[in-house]
């Protein structure tokens, strides 16, 4: 992939989640850079999801704000989701589409990559299974097929809830691959992960929630 915008800016200031009147965290704030990790840790219920959310998009922080290269996510003309690539616990594909037909349509939604969509299967090892519904997918397959979306689309955000479900030790090698050479070409990351999460680069920001 070719690299990407070197100038690329997060940063979250003062994040406040409060769910059921009781605080997750509060006053978090951090920032990431072309080529850096964030890896969110923490024990069950602690708020990793709720913070992953927040930093998509999908949910609003009850105070504070985040801003992608100097501008409110709420409030960017091209749209936030154009520059962020999402995986959450839940695979987001459609069990009824091909394996094939569900990275056309991820790529509807988003940016296309230069790599195309055989090759795309390809490189996340489904190759083959083009047109095998995705409801016919074993776990660690649809998992694949969830993450291929990262390869189909150009995305310089990636946030990731527990990537490694279901995967077995390839699959989850064959990810951390495709997550360093994201950082290599100046990418960045979000991830929560209860497997541990090997990164050859030293430039990652760790935040304990249950610290
Ligand atoms: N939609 C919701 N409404 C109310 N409470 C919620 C909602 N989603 C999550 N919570 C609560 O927020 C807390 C944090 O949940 P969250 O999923 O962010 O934790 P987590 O650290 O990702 O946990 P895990 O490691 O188990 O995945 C939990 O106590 C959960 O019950």
């Amino acid at each position: 992939m070719a690299p990407y915008d070197q100038n690329h800016t997060l940063e979250a200031c003062n994040l406040t989640c409060i769910r059921d009147d009781r605080s997750l965290f509060s006053e978090l704030s951090f920032s990431l850079k072309a080529g850096q990790a964030l890896l969110v840790e923490g024990r069950n219920g602690s708020g990793k999801t709720s913070l992953l959310r927040i930093l998509c998009g999908i949910r609003q922080p009850d105070e504070g704000h985040i801003h992608w290269n100097g501008g409110d996510i709420y409030r960017l003309s091209t749209g936030y989701n154009a520059v962020t690539a999402w995986v959450g616990h839940k695979d987001g594909i459609k069990l009824e589409l091909t394996a094939q037909e569900n990275l056309v349509f991820a790529r509807s939604l988003g940016t296309p990559s230069e790599l195309g969509i055989a090759e795309t299967l390809d490189a996340m090892e489904l190759g083959g299974f083009d047109d095998v519904c995705a409801i016919n997918l074993s776990a660690g397959q649809k998992r694949r097929l969830a993450l291929a979306r990262l390869l189909a689309t150009r995305s310089p955000l990636w946030i990731l809830d527990e990537p490694f479900t279901s995967l077995d030790t390839h699959g989850i090698s064959l990810i951390e691959n495709m997550i360093n050479k994201h950082l290599e070409d100046g990418g960045m990351l979000a991830v929560t992960s209860h497997h541990a999460v090997t990164l050859d680069s030293s430039d990652i920001t760790h935040i304990n929630l249950s610290a």
